[in-house]
């Protein structure tokens, strides 16, 4: 495949893998794509510094009422910043997916004893806020995820129906295709933000839809 190639809202795991150090995770249930030293130490640290400057309370779509359901913080990004609209670039170029397709970047921060519970990143197409989030743009495709440093404990992102834990790692980048080869949304992609035990942890993520994002 055209390693400049981009895509209207969907990537390919030949695509993928067409980029050095590209590992795909060995499981038939999901498409799931790792790749260490995705960013360099000194992105990552500039990226943490924006994320420090300016962060609110987690927030979920679809609450189920439990209050302590994600803990963290979020850090909306702004493209105006030299370093998101490097990071973007850098989304496009792996991913091939044309980032019309991708929603605004978010950084997540999470102290200690800090998570988000299982969930799934597609939004389920029964629930009442359905429309709400997914008439314009529709449903998510696929998640694209960078860890911006070690975590001294604890924090890895553990995908359960899998048996997947992923580590913290400066720089480490881990992607999934939300669905099904049918386009139904994979349940077997939950996932968990575990609990940051020491240190604190910080990611920003990339979030790909079936249409422009507007
Ligand atoms: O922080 C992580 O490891 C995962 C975050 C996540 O799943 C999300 O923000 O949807
Ligand atoms: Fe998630």
């Amino acid at each position: 495949m055209n390693p400049d190639a981009t895509f209207d809202g969907e990537s390919f795991p030949a695509f993928l893998m067409a980029h050095a150090d590209m590992q795909r995770v060995p499981d038939g249930r999901v498409e799931m794509f790792v790749q260490r030293g995705f960013l360099d130490p000194e992105m990552c640290a500039g990226l943490i510094d924006l994320i420090e400057r300016q962060h609110r309370p987690s927030t979920v779509a679809d609450s189920n009422g439990d209050s302590a359901f994600r803990t963290s913080s979020t850090c909306d990004l702004s493209f105006d910043e030299p370093l998101v609209a490097a990071l973007t670039a850098r989304f496009t170029q792996i991913s091939g997916i044309d980032p019309q397709y991708g929603e605004p970047l978010q950084g997540q921060r999470y102290e200690v004893g800090q998570e988000f519970k299982a969930h799934t990143d597609y939004f389920e197409p029964g629930n009442p806020d359905f429309q709400k989030y997914c008439a314009i743009a529709g449903q998510r495709t696929w998640t694209f995820m960078v860890y911006l440093n070690d975590v001294a404990a604890g924090g890895a992102t553990r995908f359960k129906a899998i048996d997947k834990i992923i580590q913290p790692e400066t720089g480490k980048l881990v992607a999934w295709n939300n669905r099904r080869p049918d386009g139904r949304p994979n349940p077997a992609t939950l996932h968990h933000a575990m609990k940051v035990r020491r240190g604190r942890k910080y990611v920003i993520t990339r979030w790909y839809r079936e249409r422009p994002w507007g």
